[in-house]
């Protein structure tokens, strides 16, 4: 069987940690379904491919019904994403299949990778718009390091990232749960079943929209993470908890509770002193396992201050701007758009404020809120000459919060 050429060929892209499972997932499903007529695009950051020969090695179907291409020596995001088209291109024209798999390399961050598939790269020769469609983003979890994974503190050398972009890993594997469709869970053998149940509470809380599905050795049906058509760019893009909870306030989930697992926001229209929320951001307790949002740093009217926690890694610093400081036109493009802006307008700050959304596990919630007013501006000090207040943050977000006495 073969699809019809005008059919645009359905693609689900595996993303997931080093040794996660993936490779594993992949063969199991290859080797389930002989019906399937698959292409596999596997790329990986090591010199020679062994997951290709692997998949070549255990799966029954013969080289004319998959194909195969190897990827080497660098990451599907960035430096491969032209070369990556011209790989789906060039299999699009030669080949006859129904189904693009494509695995991404250990580090590679899905999104960049479901971009490309869903509206092309500027530089590549090949269009995928109209001839591939993005189907199912999976994530392959390793339940076994789930907890391991959050508290890495590794930095990524320069060999494995283009060097504009310095992320560790724990802000990969945070990509990669809350960009999503379906999440396998694997390694389930290795994992207690009270402990998975804490797991997938986490889980839940970080990602509520997708499949999770607990797996041992990538035992999945083909058909969990093969049309689905559960893929929508900005349905996904939205779909993090941290994103639901900013925009459509706090949801209970009894089963997340159960566990301890908990998330709340912080909205205050008063802005944090520097130095002191500074200090309290890069001391977070270790039970907040993302946070996520924005706030107002007094002294820097200009700009919108970014927050962005997951696991171990703390990033914040200028962001985005508040409407208060675009021009009038555009402004009242904002009202006409979101009518609750003009309704929580103040006369003198405008837009300025705080909206921080922390997700945790056993977060003792009241003494961070405590936390968090003790660094809000004090009526006397809303008062004073904020112009002399020392500036701790980076001027963007690449590099870490870190506090020279610490
Ligand atoms: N115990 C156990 N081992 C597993 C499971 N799934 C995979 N493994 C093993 O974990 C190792 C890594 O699995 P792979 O499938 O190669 O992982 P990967 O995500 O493709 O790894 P990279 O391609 O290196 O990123 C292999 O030795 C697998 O046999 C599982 O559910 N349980």
């Amino acid at each position: 069987m073969s699809t019809d050429n005008s059919d645009p060929i359905p693609v689900t892209v595996l993303s997931g940690s080093l040794g996660a499972g993936k490779t594993t997932t992949l063969n199991h499903v290859l080797n389930s379904d002989h019906e399937l007529d698959a292409a596999v695009l596997v790329n990986d950051m090591g010199e020679v491919n062994v997951d290709a020969d692997l998949v070549e090695q255990e799966s029954d179907l013969t080289q004319e019904e998959k194909e195969v291409i190897e990827m080497s020596n660098g990451c599907i995001c960035c430096r491969l994403r032209g070369d990556m088209l011209d790989e789906v291109g060039r299999l699009a024209e030669t080949r006859e299949f129904d189904y693009l798999l494509v695995e991404s390399s250990g580090i590679s961050e899905p999104i960049p990778v479901a971009q490309t598939f869903a509206q092309g790269f500027e530089d590549a020769s090949f269009d995928p718009t109209g001839v591939y469609e993005l189907d199912t983003m999976v994530s392959v979890v390793d339940a076994h390091s789930f907890w391991q994974g959050f508290e890495s503190g590794q930095v990524l050398t320069d060999d494995d990232l283009e060097p504009d972009d310095n992320r560790v890993p724990e802000e990969v594997l945070m990509d990669q749960i809350e960009f999503c469709d379906v999440l396998l869970l694997n390694k389930c053998d290795l994992v207690p079943d009270d402990e998975l149940d804490e797991i997938e509470a986490v889980i839940e809380t970080l990602q509520p929209q997708a499949e999770i599905i607990r797996t041992e050795h990538g035992e999945v049906a083909p058909e969990q993470i093969l049309g689905t058509g559960r893929f929508d760019f900005e349905q996904v893009s939205q779909s993090a908890g941290w994103k639901q909870e900013l925009q459509h306030g706090h949801h209970h989930d009894a089963a997340a509770e159960e566990h301890g697992v908990s998330s709340f926001v912080y909205e205050r229209r008063r802005p944090f002193h520097p130095e002191r929320i500074a200090r309290t951001l890069a001391e977070l307790p270790d039970s907040v396992i993302r946070a996520k949002g924005f706030f107002w740093s007094a002294g820097r009217e200009d700009v919108s201050m970014g927050l962005d926690k997951a696991g171990q890694s703390v990033r914040a610093g200028p962001k985005g701007q508040w409407i208060a400081t675009l021009p009038e036109p555009q402004q009242q493009r904002y009202f006409a758009a979101r009518p609750q802006i003009k309704e929580e307008w103040d006369d003198q700050w405008g837009d300025r404020g705080i909206e921080l959304v922390f997700i945790g596990r056993d977060v003792d919630e009241e003494q961070l809120v405590e936390r968090l007013d003790e660094c809000l501006l004090s009526d006397a000090e809303m008062d004073e000459d904020w112009s002399n207040y020392v500036d701790p943050f980076a001027p963007d977000l690449q590099e870490e919060l870190a506090l020279a006495d610490q």
